[in-house]
């Protein structure tokens, strides 16, 4: 099924077809039926383009297979796309912390997440993901309890989430960043940014530098989706 959140676009490939070519043989034949679903729910939502592209799913759940993530955080949630993929992946008793200020988004996809079956994995918090990060922060049996944690929300704070995941995710696991790239304009000229972009530019042209520079991670910058960064947690 072609129907994606960025199937519309070339994501950041040189042509529409290399992107089309890697979503129809690769990605989609090998997408859970649910993860389709929820897909077709989102695309009726006005910022449907928010949802977690299915390429750079993939690479996610793999990462949570090769280190065998239990233990689980996501920031950001909305319609659920990227919270019914981990909560897929992971074992029947793992667990996903999933937070969002937006709980209405997260009803959007949770029929599809209980006809999965996988409702029991998820603790969904409402809240603004600062405060959040730092009441799971003042229990002592939180900290370095998380196996592997997705960013996918305000990239102003990214830095602030980082310095708490920091504390939250065990030596050796993984904290993977959405949108690192903000639709290739991370790398244009200011003057051809639409006047929107420009915010958001700004801080992930920081926030990547940082990340660059921060040696309690070993990273690597993928160009799937909107760019996604990978961090290991030494
Ligand atoms: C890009 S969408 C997440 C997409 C999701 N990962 C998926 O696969 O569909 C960003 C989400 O972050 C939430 N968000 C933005 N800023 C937030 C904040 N400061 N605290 C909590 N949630 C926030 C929004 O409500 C929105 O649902
Ligand atoms: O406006 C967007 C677009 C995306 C986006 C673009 C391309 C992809 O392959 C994936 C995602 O992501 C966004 C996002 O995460 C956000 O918080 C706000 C806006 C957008």
């Amino acid at each position: 099924m072609a129907l994606s959140n960025s199937a519309g676009s070339k994501g950041l490939l040189q042509t529409r077809e290399l992107f089309e070519y890697v979503l129809e043989t690769s990605v989609y034949p090998r997408e859970p039926e649910l993860l389709k679903e929820i897909r077709v729910i989102t695309a009726n939502h006005p910022q449907s383009l928010m949802s977690t592209s299915p390429d750079a799913g993939q690479l996610i759940a793999l990462l949570q297979k090769l280190i065998n993530a239990k233990n689980t955080i996501e920031i950001g949630v909305f319609t659920g796309y990227s919270l019914l993929l981990t909560a897929l992946t992971i074992p029947q008793d793992g667990k996903i912390t999933a937070i969002d200020m937006n709980k209405d988004t997260y009803e959007m996809g949770l029929p599809v997440i209980k006809k999965a079956g996988v409702e029991h994995k998820i603790n969904f918090i409402q809240s603004q993901a600062l405060s959040a990060l730092d009441e799971l922060l003042k229990d002592d049996a939180n900290r370095g309890s998380f196996d592997f944690a997705f960013v996918d929300a305000d990239k102003v704070n990214y830095q602030k989430y980082h310095e708490r995941l920091l504390q939250l995710v065990k030596v050796g696991g993984i904290i993977v960043y959405d949108n690192t790239l903000w639709l290739g304009t991370v790398a244009m000229p200011e003057e051809f940014v639409k006047e929107e972009l420009k915010p958001t530019r700004f801080y992930s042209i920081e926030f990547n530098k940082f990340l660059a520079n921060d040696d309690r991670v070993q990273i690597s910058q993928v160009p799937l989706g909107d760019g996604i960064t990978i961090c290991w947690r030494l």
